[in-house]
Order: structure tokens, then sequence, then C-alpha cells
């Protein structure tokens, strides 16, 4: 690779001579954030899953530990829209800029236009990044594009280099991919303004939501042991205000009171088990379980019935995952293929299939999973989605109740995969929408579809399937 550094259009010379031959100072925030940068880069690694680790193993906490989550998080999250932004400040391609300058260019970016972290400090501090990084031969390149960058702010970059058409437009100031943006239309329509509601809602930091193990505490006590609020929706739902810290810490989670849950799937999972069936119900099953969150919480309103759940899940780590979440509740767990699980036909009252998807309704919580799905991800999870719940429509015995969940509302995952299933099997889709009482703003049916701009959720989606007698 070419090491020199790209020059920046129109920089002229370098103007952070003043910078130059001062010592890195001691930026633990920044330093982790960058390492979170390169593990997304190199390893395809989960922000989410990287911060706290480094977090622990660095000792950094409170205001440090904030500000590199920002970072961290918001960089990722955006990538796309700084990329746009550098493009027009230097003057090769992106592709041919060095990755870690690359990295360290995205933060800075991010604290100029996304922050209220003052110009001066994010140039300097990027400038520090980088040169600790590469050596100074990279200083001045860096210090003359931030300085670029500060000649905008973020609305004014975006009116400068968004594309003429609407969605276009809206997927680079929301920071989406024009073809995710474009699924939300498809599932939202372009009228009015909810659609530009829903990717900025989806560009925002989310709530953590708690779920109160049913049979332990109540969702109140919960809140007042954790100080959040009841969740305006779901029975066992608590929220937490959005960067209240790691919610792993919490006791109530440690002592499993509690797990860490959005309401969105919380109220799917509850769904499930809302519609009456005729008969025994206490043979429930969970056939893509993994890692077990909406096991846990059906393990735990079938125990009360004295019943139990079958939970399968075809990634080892991942079954072992949900024996953890589901320790102390009648659940067995099954590593197995859900379409050939071996288990018998027409023997379960309730089945949820909380299908493989391409998660585009979490995108919030996974700050950069925008920019790692393609397009071509859906056809492939859609055979899947199909064969599963097929596979679940077998397994449930007549009168019993099917779920079909997915964390998307992208209609080849939602409305299509039913459409197609509709059409070879015999059963009956009912009114979704009756099973999450009081939720506001669910449309026409007979499906749910759950939006973080309408409901604070995830963008789940859930179908109610029930099979004849
Ligand atoms: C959306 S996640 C389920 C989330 C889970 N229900 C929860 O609430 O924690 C889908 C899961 O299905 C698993 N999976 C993928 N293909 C599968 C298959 N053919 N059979 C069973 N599980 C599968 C994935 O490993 C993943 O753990």
């Amino acid at each position: 690779m070419d090491r020199r550094p790209s020059r920046p259009r129109n920089s002229g010379p370098p103007r952070g001579r003043r910078e130059q031959g001062r010592p890195p100072a001691e930026d633990p925030a920044r330093r982790v954030a960058l390492d979170v940068l390169r593990a997304v880069r190199l390893e395809d690694a989960y922000a989410n899953l990287v911060l706290p680790k480094l977090l622990r193993e660095r000792r950094i906490s409170g205001r440090d530990a904030a500000l590199a989550t920002e970072l961290a998080y918001g960089t990722c999250r955006a990538a796309g829209l700084l990329d746009v932004i550098l493009a027009d400040c230097i003057e090769r391609p992106l592709a041919k800029v060095e990755p870690q300058l690359l990295d360290a260019l995205r933060l800075g970016a991010y604290q100029l236009l996304r922050t209220r972290i003052p110009p001066h400090a994010a140039v300097m501090s990027t400038v520090d990044l980088a040169r600790e990084e590469l050596g100074s031969r990279v200083a001045g390149f860096v210090n003359a594009v931030m300085r670029k960058i500060t000649q905008h702010d973020e609305a004014e970059w975006v009116e400068k280099l968004a594309p003429s058409d609407a969605i276009g437009a809206l997927a680079l100031r929301t920071a989406h991919p024009k073809w995710i943006a474009r699924a939300f239309a498809d599932a939202l329509g372009t009228t009015g303004d909810e659609l530009a509601r829903a990717l900025e809602a989806d560009d925002a930091r989310p709530a953590v939501h708690l779920a109160a193990r049913p049979g332990g505490v109540s969702a109140e006590e919960l809140a007042a042991i954790t100080g959040g609020d009841p969740a305006p929706y779901s029975p066992y739902g608590v929220r937490l205000e959005a960067g209240a810290g790691d919610p792993g810490d919490l006791e109530a989670v440690r002592e499993h009171l509690c797990q860490v849950q959005d309401e969105g799937s919380q109220l799917c999972a509850v769904a499930l088990t809302r519609p009456p069936v005729d008969g025994p119900d206490d043979r429930w099953l969970d056939l893509c379980a993994g890692p077990g969150g909406k096991a846990a919480l059906l393990g735990a309103l079938v125990d009360i019935n004295g019943g139990t759940l079958d939970a399968v899940e075809q990634a080892p780590h991942r079954a072992k995952l949900v024996e953890q979440a589901t320790q102390d509740l009648p659940v067995t767990v099954h590593v197995a293929d859900g379409r050939s699980s071996g288990l018998p036909s027409a023997s379960f009252d309730r089945v949820l299939v909380d299908a493989p998807c391409t998660g585009l309704g979490a995108l919030r919580r996974r700050p950069e999973a925008r920019w790692r799905r393609q397009p071509s991800d859906v056809g492939e999870l859609t055979k899947l989605q199909r064969e599963l719940l097929h596979a679940a429509i077998d397994l449930v015995r007549p009168g019993g109740v099917v779920a079909y969940v997915v964390c998307s509302p992208h209609l080849a995952e939602t409305e299509s995969v039913l459409a197609d299933v509709l059409r070879r099997e015999k059963v009956e889709a009912l009114d979704a929408r009756a099973y999450f009482p009081d939720v506001p703003e669910l449309g026409d049916g007979p499906y749910v579809q759950l939006w973080p701009h309408r409901h604070g959720t995830d963008a789940m989606f859930c179908a109610l399937l029930r099979k004849p007698e």
C-alpha cells in the first residue's frame, strides 16, 4: 500500500505546526473508541461486544467510558455519512487512504459534526491519535482534513452533498444506506414525514429495556430497584434512560430477576401466549432460541402453569447461552436445525419462530450493522425463514398457535414470507393486533409491525397463525 497520506482538497499548507512535536495527551476514551473501530473493520467484530470488553480490561469508567461509548457507537453508526464528507475533503479515493488513518479521520469527523466537543479539541485529539498510530508524517494531513470539515456543520454538509432523490437525501441525512431507507419506505410509505421520523429514530441511541422475570418480580418492583420506569406496553418491561451504563452490571440482571430485552421482543413473545387454545396448553416450543431472551420469558410464563418449553438452537455456542439464560426454568435445550429437529409433529400447543433475519429493525442497538448488511443477504434469509415457518406449522398441534417473529420491517422478510407460506399451508392468520393490547398505531393488521418512532421499540414484526382442528 502507498503509505503517503493523501492531500486534502484545497488544503493549502498544513496548519498543525503548533501541535507537532507535542507528546500525545493521555486520552483513554478516544484510544478505546479507535480500537473498537479497528476491531469492527479488521475482525468483523460487533462494536457493542468489543467496547464493554475493552472498557473492563482497561478499567475505564465514568465520564471516560461514557465518552468512549458515544464516540465508538456514534462513529460506527454514522460511518457512511462521514465517508461521504471525508471523500469530499480528500483528493484521492477513500479506498486508497490507509485504513488506520481513515478510522482516526472518521472518529475526528464524528466529533466535529455530531458532538458538542469544541472543534479545537476534536482536531487536536485526532491529530494526536493519528500521530500515535502512524507517526508524525500524517499530522499535517489530518490537521488539514479536520479543519476542512469544520468549514460546515452537519446540516450544511448534507445539503451540499445530498443526492437529488428524496430517499437518497433522507438516507444520507440519517446516516443509512439507501437500500435500507428504501426498505423502510416500502413498509411505511413515503407520504407525510413518517419515513423521516422512522429513520431519525433509527439513528438515535436507544433506551435500555429490561424484562422482569414473570413469577419473580413485578415491573413496578424492578423499576424501583433499578431507577427505571415501567414500560408503557409490556407487562414485564422497564425502561432505563439511554446511556445509563452497562445494564449487565445491574445486580437484578446478575441475579436473574430480569434480563436486558427490548420491549418489542417482550411483546412478541408474550403475544404467542395470549390467543386462547382449547385443551392442554403446557407444551411450548421456541424453534430459534439463541441467545435465549424470549426462551427465558416464555420458560418463566409456562412454568407458572406447570408446563415446559423446548428450545431449539442450531449454533452450539448460542445453545449454551440459552441454557444459561433458562437454567432454573423448565426448559430443555436441543442443539439442532429447526427445519429437521427430530421433535414429534403436531405435539406443541404454542410454537415461536423467532427467525434469523437481517436485523434491520434493531440497527439502533448494533452500531455498525447498517453498513455491514447487504441487500443480497435478504434472499438467503427469506428462504430459511419460510422453511422454519413450515417446520413450526408441522410441529404445532391442531388448534395450537404459531408466532412468526423477525426483527425487521423488510417486506420480503415479513409479509412476503407470510403470503408464500399461507399459499401452501392450511393455517389461519389471526389478527395479531388483538394480542398487543393498548399498543397504538398498529395499522390495518392482521400482522403487527412495531417501530422505534411509534412505539420506542425495535422494529419487530409478529404474525400469529392457528392450525385448524
Ligand atoms: C433472531 S435469533 C433468535 C433470538 C432469540 N429468540 C432471543 O430472543 O434471544 C435467531 C436464532 O436462530 C438461530 N438459527 C439460525 N438458523 C437456524 C436453524 N436452521 N435452526 C435453528 N436455529 C437457527 C441463530 O443461530 C439465532 O440464534
